[in-house]
């Protein structure tokens, strides 16, 4: 898999170094777009870029979901999580996340794809959910799919739901890019810490691409980077 560069770091420490440099590296080479990722597995990355030096000022972001019906003012919702973790303490030129409380949810996921296919991502990065999952495209979405309307699985209700009051807090559907529209970056950095997210990755390593896994449609990219600190992968 040569499209595929494993990078096996201690710890999750180690990871946002390897990333705050590796951002160093794109803004100096006139990185201009970015997409972003949400999830516990990216707050010590965006701890170390709000610490540094690094300067967004010249960038626009774009983020890969948000759940339907959470705005801004909300903890839960993904706006939330990046104006805490990163947009109040680093300025960026213009931020994007898909808007969860519009009023039309389908115009909504046509005008956020034609915003970012029109501004070309020239660095996406993902987690992975424990079923394989990346943004909210759930086992069984197309790899053709762009941004679109989902249902959560159970599984990811149920991991997801820690985060909220109780179970019945956590919205069911979620916006969410697609997966063609994730493989319309130009590269893309997928971060995955601990033991639950083993499974998710040998699926990778295995090489074949299949939509039970949608973490195998980065097969089809050509420029994939994997920050873990999980070693012996087996396929
Ligand atoms: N929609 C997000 C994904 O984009 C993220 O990759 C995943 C992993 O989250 P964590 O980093 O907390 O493990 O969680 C959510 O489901």
């Amino acid at each position: 898999m040569a499209n595929i560069r494993y990078v096996k770091v201690a710890d999750k420490k180690e990871a946002a170094e390897v990333v705050l440099e590796r951002m160093r590296e794109e803004l100096a080479g006139g990185l201009e777009v970015l997409g972003l990722a949400t999830g516990s597995t990216m707050e010590p990355i965006y701890a170390a870029w709000a610490d540094s030096d690094l300067d967004f000022s010249d960038v626009t972001s774009f983020n890969l979901d948000e759940y339907v019906g959470l705005g801004p003012d909300n903890p839960n919702s993904y706006a939330w999580f990046m104006n805490h973790h990163l947009f109040s303490r680093k300025p960026f030129k213009e931020t994007n996340i898909p808007d969860g409380k519009a009023h039309n949810l389908e115009e909504e996921c046509e005008e956020y794809e034609a915003r970012l296919r029109g501004a070309g991502i020239d660095l996406q990065f993902l987690g992975v959910g424990e079923n394989g999952h990346i943004a909210f495209n759930e086992p069984g979405t197309p790899f053709t799919s762009i941004t679109h309307l989902t249902q959560l699985t159970e599984s990811t209700l149920g991991v997801n739901s820690q985060y909220f009051e109780d179970r019945s807090a956590i919205p069911e559907t979620a916006l969410t890019m697609g997966i063609s529209s994730i493989l319309s970056a130009k590269k893309i950095i997928l971060i995955a810490f601990g033991e639950k997210k083993r499974h998710a990755l040998e699926q990778l390593v295995k090489g074949e691409e299949t939509a039970e896994y949608p973490i195998t449609a980065l097969l089809r990219h050509p420029d994939v980077t994997i920050i873990t600190d999980l070693d012996n992968l087996t396929a």
